[in-house]
């Protein structure tokens, strides 16, 4: 479980329901072109909190489908309803997929101990490995050192994805447990976390920029800062734009002006201004 894995985005149609094709072709678009190692299924980038369960379901298995064995999966299946998780959850491993991967429990203030039951349940219910999805910034759960020592010793959990900039942590927590896969959760800074150890990496901007995300991955293996370095800032000046009109939103533009159906978002979520799109044109030469 090293390497890059590409949060994956998730088209729909205009109505809301899932756009097949355009998810298919999305999925070969990572594999084929980006040359990703992994992906990363149901995550925030995949809009998959604004889901239904059924519409989940059918995520996991169109990927799973058009994916076959060629990279690794990893299915985000964290629910605020434990039942609904280990549903999902059964229901990727069903399928195949390599391993699960939970949010911490959000919204309700829960206790630590009622977050580490939480995993309890979800892995003695569907017998995966799993991956705890650490955001802090959005979940507002952020673990100490000691109780990441009792959630890395939980059966099956077998790393983290540390969307943290808190990279004495993350430096701490490879030299402590060495055998745990960390995959960084911040495009932007990647290398600094590959540099501080990270096992890789796990994000949304790598379903249109995931070549340079390998790249960077691959230079750091080879002890080249420097030229890492003016990837990741070539990839900044990209990021800089996304966030500005909308990450998700600036994906899925950037792919239909590759020809790739990113479809439409979710609603709430407004699809990219006509100002994002202009600035996302201007951005292209850098992709
Ligand atoms: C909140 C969010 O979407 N964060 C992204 C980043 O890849 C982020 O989009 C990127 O660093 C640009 O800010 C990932 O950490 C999220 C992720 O991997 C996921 O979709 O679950």
């Amino acid at each position: 479980m090293k390497g890059i894995f590409t949060a994956l985005i998730t088209p729909f149609h205009g109505d809301g329901k899932i756009n097949e094709k355009g998810l298919r072709q999305v999925v070969r678009h990572n594999i084929d072109k980006m040359g990703v190692h992994g992906l990363y299924v149901g995550g925030s980038t995949g809009e998959n909190f604004l889901l239904s369960k059924e519409t989940k379901k059918e995520i996991f298995s169109i990927v799973k489908e058009e994916v076959g064995t060629q990279v690794k999966l990893i299915a985000q299946i964290g629910s605020l309803n434990i039942e609904e998780a280990i549903e999902l959850g059964k229901y990727a491993t069903d399928l195949g997929y390599d391993a699960l991967s939970s949010v911490t429990p959000y919204y309700y203030k829960f206790s630590f101990n009622e977050i580490k039951n939480y995993y309890l349940q979800l892995i003695e219910a569907t017998g995966n490995k799993m991956i705890i999805y650490s955001i802090p910034v959005l979940t507002g759960v952020n673990f100490s050192l000691g109780e990441f020592d009792q959630i890395l010793n939980l059966p099956n959990v077998i790393g983290v994805k540390f969307t943290d900039s808190d990279f004495v942590k993350l430096e701490r927590l490879k030299r402590l447990y060495p055998e745990k896969t960390f995959l960084f959760g911040f495009d932007e800074i990647m290398l600094a976390g590959c540099v501080f150890n990270a096992d890789g990496a796990i994000g949304s901007t790598y379903n249109v920029m995931g070549d340079k995300a390998v790249a960077i991955y691959n230079l750091v293996q080879e002890e080249k800062i420097k030229e890492a370095m003016e990837i990741q800032s070539n990839m900044n000046q990209v990021i800089e734009v996304m966030i500005q009109h909308g990450v998700y939103q600036s994906i899925k533009e950037i792919l239909k002006l590759k020809g790739i159906d990113g479809g439409h978002m979710k609603f709430p979520f407004s699809e990219l201004s006509g100002e994002g799109k202009e600035e996302v044109k201007k951005i292209m030469e850098l992709i």
